[in-house]
């Protein structure tokens, strides 16, 4: 694996780690696929808790890489790339495993959709979170925007995704999305601590707590509205305001 790192280390932690830090991990379709295969390794390994994480200190993920996808110009282009990591989305949702998702720095767009379907959410101080796709004239596409509205109040969530806001961890952390703010001065060590009282269980009862909270969800209900919100964006993904908006962030580079 290339774009993704994954790191199985014997104290019940999985690392995986978004491996493109000069595009502040981006994500293209290698890194989905690899993202899934990580996953996969995740599932069958001896870990209790998978964490995901970006590699460096800017930025956690930036969301889908818009210099690969502004070539997907249809409706139909646009979805057969949002229902694959929409899958993937899905999958991580309802993972059998504790899933924390570790902001080691900036996490926006479809970052924040990959955040919103794990368990736990922690981020460095100096992340900044934001729902920015209605900046790109389009919703969340990857189904995170219903994933975020399981995880937070109702008024939160749509605080988030309707003003495309970019917020401070502290901010982030009031509003409900993140449970902490990691502020050791190595994130990587902050974050091992901040689990340890988890750890400290063991893999039968953070498993059944777990199976427990994907009992509250009717998975075929979450499953449409996902595909309703992948619909959606492909809808408004082939739009003058969409492609307007991608050209001027890649004209700004
Ligand atoms: C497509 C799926 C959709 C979804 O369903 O959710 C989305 O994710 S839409 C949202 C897509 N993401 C964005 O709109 C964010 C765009 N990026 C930024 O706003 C900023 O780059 C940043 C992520 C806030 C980081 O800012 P900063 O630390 O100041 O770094 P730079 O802006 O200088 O970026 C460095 C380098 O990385 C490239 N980059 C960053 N994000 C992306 C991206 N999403 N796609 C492609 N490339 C990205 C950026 O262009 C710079 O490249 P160079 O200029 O060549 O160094």
């Amino acid at each position: 694996m290339k774009t993704v790192l994954l790191e199985q280390s014997n104290d019940g932690i999985t690392w995986i780690r978004l491996n493109r830090e000069e595009r502040r991990n981006a994500i293209n379709i290698e890194m989905m696929e690899e993202l899934d295969a990580a996953l996969s390794a995740a599932e069958e390994d001896e870990s209790r808790i998978v964490v995901i994480t970006g590699v460096g200190q800017k930025a956690f993920c930036g969301g889908g890489d818009l210099s690969v996808f502004h070539k997907l110009k249809t409706e139909a282009e646009a979805k057969e790339m949002l229902l694959k990591m929409g899958t993937i989305l899905e999958r991580l949702f309802f993972f059998p495993k504790v899933t924390v998702a570790a902001l080691n720095g900036t996490a926006v767009g479809g970052g924040c959709e990959i955040a919103s379907a794990c368990d736990l959410r922690i981020a460095a101080p100096h992340a900044k979170i934001g729902f920015v796709q209605g900046a790109q004239g389009i919703t969340t596409g990857w189904g995170g925007g219903t994933l975020l509205t399981e995880r937070l109040t109702q008024l939160a969530a749509m605080e988030m995704l309707m003003t495309a806001r970019v917020y401070h961890s502290e901010e982030a952390r009031e509003l409900g999305f993140l449970q902490d703010v990691i502020v050791e001065d190595s994130f990587q060590e902050g974050v091992k601590n901040w689990m340890a009282p988890y750890l400290k269980q063991n893999k039968g009862v953070l498993s059944a707590y777990k199976a427990r909270l994907i009992d509250r969800f009717d998975r075929q209900m979450i499953h449409n509205r996902m595909n309703n919100e992948i619909n959606e964006c492909a809808r408004l993904w082939e739009t003058d305001d969409h492609h307007e908006a991608v050209q001027r962030f890649l004209e700004k580079r």
